[in-house]
C-alpha cells in the first residue's frame, strides 16, 4: 500500500511533523513528493503538502488521502529541503515555511480548473477529449472524479493541459477610459495653431499627442500633462480627441517589444570582477563574491554578463532586487538582454499575474527570474547563478514568520546547486563586508565610474546655520541658488526628502500636546487628501482635529515635511520649476511609477521630488544635482544600524547625479553636520565609514562582532508581558554560555500595538549551538497561551528591526 507523509495545515506545535495517509489506487502512481493533498485531520479536512512515499506506517488505523491537488509537484526536492532548513533556521513551523515559498494562487481557496492549452487539442486523445465535452475547461472536481488521472498527469506534463487558479480579479475584466487623438500629427499642429493664446492647458495636451500620438488612459494624462479632467473634455467636444474604455492587459508588458541590447565591452575593472564569477559558473563551485563598487561603476552589466553564460550553459538565473528599485528601468535592462527567457515578479503585480510568472518559471519557458525577495524561492531546477542587488537593503528580510533573510536563502540553495552568488553594492552591509574581509566571500571591486567619470562633488549644509542666517525656508541659500542654477541650464535635478520616523505628526503650538494613537504608543500620521489622522500600525483613523483636545488652543497643526508640502513650496519660490512628486500616494497606482519615471527622463520635468524610493537605480544623464532636504530624520531611531543606513541611502542618492558627460553636485541639509555618518558621507569614503562604524559596533557588542536574537512578547496586560519577559530572560540566562549577553526586558521602542503591550528580551552572542534548541523549548512552554493568541511570542534571528 502507498503511504504518504503529510506535513498538514495546522500551524501549531503538536502538529508540527509529518503525519501518514494512505494512497486510494487510483491516484497510486500519480502522487509525488511536493504535491498538495487534502486529507483529514480530526473532524476537519485540512491542506497538506506531501513531503515523502513509503510502503508501509506504524499508524494503526490510517486514514486515506482525500483529494489531490496537483498532478505535479508544486515543490521540488530541493525545495523540500530548503523547507526544513527554514524551519530550523527561522524557528517557524514546516507549513509555514513550505507555503512561503508558493505565489499567493497556491495558497488560498481559488476556483480551480484543468484547461485545455491553447492549440494543444488535437495531441489530445479520444478519451481525454471526451472528458471535456467540446468545453476547453473542467473542474478540477471533474478531474478528482475521473478514472484517468495518470492520462491527465501527463498531458500536464507534456503542457497540452494547463492547471489554472480563477482569481477573483481576473474573472472581473477591469476597463479604464483611454484618450486618443482624432487627428495625425500635422492635423494636431495645424489645430494648435490658431488655439487662442489663453487656451494654454490645451496646447499642452495637444503637444501631448503631437510627440506621443498614441492613446494613453486618461488619469495618466492628467498626471503627465498636468491639467484637468475639464481640459481634456474640451478637446473630446471639440471633435480633437475620443475617449473609450478599454480593458486592461494581464501582463504588463505582453504588448512591449523590447530592442535587444548587445553587451558592452568591458572596462579593465569589469573584466577583473567577472573572471572569478565565470570560473565559477563553469567550475560548477559554489563561491560568494561581494561585488564593492561604487554608484554607477557598472554592476549591472557585470550582472547581465554573468547570467548570459549561465544561459549558454543550459542553467537558469536568480536576480533579486529591493522592491523599490524594482524599477521599469531596471526590468527594461534584463528585458532588453534576454527577452522572453525573463520572467518579473514583484509586489505591483496581481495574484492572478504572479501566478503566471511562476508557471512561467516552473514550466522552465524561462531562464531568468527578477524579482523582489520572494523571487529567492523560484522553482527552477539548474540554477547556475543567484545576484542579489544592493545586498545591504532591509527588504531582503522579511518581517513575519518565516523570517528569512534572502541572502542566507541564496546561499543556501547555492550551496545546493554548486553555483556562484554575487551580492553587490555601493555599500554593503556591514556584515557582508566584515566577511569579505575575512574571506569567507570574495571581494570583487569596481573603484571607478564609467568613462572614469568623477564622483560627485557634496556640499554639507548646517541647517541651523541657515537659521541663525535668517532663512526659515526648507531650502538652503546653496541648494536653491545651485536649483535656479540648473533651471536655467535645462538640467535636471532630484530631491529627496529623507521621510522615515516621525515625519508629519500633529502638535500643538500651545501646550505641546502630541497626538497619538488610542491604541498605540506612537503619534498619528497626517493625511492630507481626506484631513485625517492614521496609525501606521493598527489602522486606526480619526478626522484632524480643529482644535487642541487638551487646551483647545486652535494653533494645532501637522509637524515636518511632507513630500506635498515641499511641493507647495516649490511652486512658491520655484514657480516655473516643473515638478515631479513621487512617493506613496502619487505611485500607489499601477503603472504610475514607471509613468512617472518616463516622464522625468523624457525631460518633462526639471525636479523628481520624492521619497527613498527615488534613491536607487536612476540612471539618467541629464541628473546633475541631488538635493537631501533631511539628512538626520533616520539618525534618531532607536536602532543600532541607524548610522549605517543613514550613510547607505546618503550614498546611494548621492550617486544618481552625473553618472555620464555631466558632472554632478550633491548638496546634503542637515542639522548634524558633524556626525560621521553624514560627514563620512559627504567624502563618499565607505572604506572609511567602515572603520568606524566597527569600531563602535565592537565597543557596544553589536553585529558584525556578535549575532543577535530578539524575543518579542506582547500581552494586553501589561504585567503578563513584562512577568512572561522576565521569565524567558531568567530561563536563557541560565541555560547559555556566560558568554552570552542578554538584555531584558525592556519594553519594545513601540511599547503598545494595537492594545496589546509589547516587551521584548535581545540576546547577543558569539557561539551557542544551544540556542535554537533553547528557544524551542521556550516556545513549547508557553504553547498553550500562545495557541489562543492571548500571549504571542515572536522570535527573531538576525533581526533587522529592533523595534
Ligand atoms: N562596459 C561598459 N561600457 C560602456 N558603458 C557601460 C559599461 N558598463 C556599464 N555601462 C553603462 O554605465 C552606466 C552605469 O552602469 P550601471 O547602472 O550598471 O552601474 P551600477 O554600478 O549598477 O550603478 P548603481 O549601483 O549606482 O545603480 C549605465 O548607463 C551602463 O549602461
Ligand atoms: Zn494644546
Ligand atoms: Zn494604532
Amino acid at each position: 500500500m502507498g503511504i504518504a507523509s503529510v506535513v498538514v495545515d495546522v500551524p501549531a506545535k503538536q502538529t508540527d511533523r509529518e503525519f501518514d495517509y494512505s494512497i486510494p489506487g487510483k491516484w497510486e502512481h500519480i502522487v509525488q513528493p511536493g504535491m498538495r493533498v487534502i486529507v483529514p485531520f480530526g473532524p476537519r479536512m485540512v491542506q497538506g503538502f506531501i513531503t515523502a512515499l513509503k510502503n508501509d506506517s506504524n499508524v494503526k488505523k490510517i486514514r486515506e488521502v482525500k483529494e489531490i491537488l496537483d498532478l505535479e509537484p508544486v515543490l521540488n526536492e530541493e525545495l523540500l529541503k530548503l523547507g526544513s532548513w527554514l524551519t530550523e533556521e527561522t524557528m517557524c513551523f514546516r507549513i509555514t515555511a513550505l507555503q512561503a515559498m508558493l505565489p499567493a494562487a497556491l495558497k488560498a481557496k481559488y476556483e480551480k480548473v484543468l484547461r485545455i492549452s491553447t492549440g494543444r487539442e488535437e495531441h489530445l486523445e479520444a478519451t481525454v477529449q471526451a472528458l471535456f465535452k467540446n468545453k476547453d475547461m473542467i473542474s478540477w472536481k471533474d478531474v478528482l472524479e475521473s478514472d484517468h488521472a495518470a492520462l491527465l498527469q501527463k498531458h500536464v506534463r507534456k503542457g497540452n493541459l494547463e492547471v489554472m487558479y480563477f482569481v477573483k480579479d481576473k474573472l472581473k475584466k477591469k476597463t479604464v477610459r483611454v484618450i486618443q487623438p482624432l487627428l495625425n500629427k500635422e492635423g494636431l499642429e495645424d489645430y494648435a495653431g490658431i488655439l487662442p493664446p489663453n487656451a494654454r492647458k490645451q496646447y499642452e495636451v495637444l503637444h501631448h499627442f503631437i510627440n506621443h500620438p498614441d492613446k494613453i488612459q486618461l488619469r495618466e494624462l492628467l498626471e503627465d500633462v498636468r491639467v484637468s479632467n475639464a481640459v481634456v473634455k474640451a478637446l473630446i467636444d471639440k471633435g480633437i480627441l475620443a475617449e473609450k474604455e478599454e480593458e486592461i492587459y494581464r501582463d504588463p508588458y505582453e504588448n512591449r517589444v523590447f530592442k535587444q541590447t548587445e553587451p558592452f565591452i568591458l572596462t579593465q575593472e569589469q573584466a577583473d570582477a567577472l573572471r572569478p564569477v565565470k570560473k565559477s559558473i563553469h567550475d560548477n563551485s559554489h563561491a560568494v563574491f561581494l561585488l564593492y563598487g561604487v554608484t554607477g561603476s557598472g554592476k549591472t552589466e557585470i550582472y547581465l554578463q554573468a547570467i548570459d553564460d549561465v544561459i549558454k550553459k543550459g542553467e537558469e538565473a536568480i536576480m533579486l532586487v529591493p522592491e523599490i528599485s524594482l524599477t521599469p528601468q531596471t526590468v527594461k535592462r534584463f528585458k532588453e538582454r534576454f527577452g522572453n527567457l525573463v520572467a518579473v515578479m514583484h509586489s505591483g503585480l496581481s495574484i492572478g499575474e504572479k501566478y503566471d510568472e511562476w508557471r512561467k518559471i516552473h514550466r522552465k519557458e524561462v531562464k531568468v527570474v527578477v524579482g523582489a525577495r520572494s523571487a529567492i524561492f523560484a522553482p527552477f531546477e539548474n540554477l547556475g547563478i543567484i545576484i542579489i542587488d544592493e545586498e545591504h537593503e532591509s527588504s531582503y528580510k522579511q518581517e513575519e514568520t518565516p523570517r528569512y533573510h534572502a541572502r542566507e536563502v541564496a546561499i543556501e540553495r547555492a550551496k545546493h546547486h554548486n553555483c556562484p552568488v554575487i551580492l553587490g553594492s555601493a555599500t554593503p552591509a556591514l556584515e557582508s563586508f566584515a566577511r569579505a574581509k575575512k574571506n569567507v566571500y570574495k571581494l570583487l571591486t569596481l573603484s571607478k565610474r564609467m568613462n572614469e567619470s568623477k564622483l560627485p562633488r557634496v556640499d554639507i549644509v548646517d541647517m541651523r546655520e541657515e537659521l541663525r542666517n535668517g532663512n526659515r525656508s526648507m531650502f538652503s541659500k546653496t541648494l536653491f541658488s545651485k536649483l535656479t542654477d540648473r533651471l536655467e541650464k535645462g538640467e535636471q535635478t532630484v530631491l529627496l526628502l529623507n521621510k522615515r520616523g516621525h515625519s508629519s505628526f500633529v502638535m500643538c503650538r500651545s501646550c505641546g500636546l502630541v497626538t497619538n494613537c488610542p491604541n498605540c504608543d506612537i503619534s498619528l500620521t497626517y493625511h492630507r487628501y481626506n484631513d485625517s489622522l492614521k496609525c501606521h500600525y493598527c489602522g486606526h483613523e480619526e478626522r484632524m482635529p480643529q482644535a487642541c483636545p487638551e487646551c483647545g488652543s486652535d494653533h494645532i497643526r501637522f509637524f515636518g515635511t511632507g513630500t506635498q508640502k515641499v511641493e507647495e513650496e516649490l511652486a512658491k519660490i520655484l514657480p516655473e520649476a516643473r515638478v515631479i512628486r513621487m512617493d506613496v500616494d502619487t505611485t500607489s497606482k499601477k503603472g504610475s511609477h514607471e509613468r512617472l519615471l518616463n516622464a522625468f527622463q523624457e525631460g518633462h520635468a526639471d525636479i523628481l521630488l520624492g521619497t527613498q524610493m527615488i534613491a536607487k537605480g536612476l540612471d539618467f544623464p541629464n541628473i546633475t544635482l541631488v538635493g537631501v532636504l533631511s539628512a538626520d530624520t533616520m539618525l534618531h531611531l532607536p536602532d543600532f544600524r541607524s548610522s549605517e543606513k543613514t550613510f547607505q541611502l546618503l550614498t546611494q542618492v548621492s550617486g544618481r547625479a552625473g553618472r555620464h558627460e555631466l558632472p554632478g553636485e550633491v548638496v546634503i541639509q542637515t542639522y548634524t553636520p558633524e556626525h560621521y555618518s553624514i560627514e563620512l558621507s559627504g567624502l563618499q569614503d565607505f572604506d572609511v565609514f567602515y572603520e568606524r562604524e566597527m569600531y563602535i559596533r565592537r565597543q557596544s557588542h553589536y553585529p558584525p562582532y556578535y549575532y543577535l536574537a530578539l524575543i518579542n512578547v506582547s500581552h494586553e496586560d501589561l504585567m503578563k508581558a513584562v512577568a512572561v519577559t522576565e521569565k524567558i530572560t531568567k530561563y536563557l540566562t541560565a541555560s547559555l554560555s556566560p558568554e552570552a549577553i542578554i538584555l531584558g526586558p525592556v519594553a519594545s521602542p513601540i511599547s503598545r500595538i494595537n492594545n496589546r503591550y509589547r516587551y521584548q528580551c535581545l540576546i547577543k552572542y558569539k557561539r551557542e549551538p544551544e540556542l535554537k534548541k533553547q528557544l524551542r523549548t521556550v516556545l513549547e512552554h508557553y504553547q498553550q497561551e500562545t495557541a489562543q493568541n492571548l500571549l504571542q511570542i515572536s522570535i527573531d534571528m538576525n533581526p533587522q528591526i529592533m523595534m
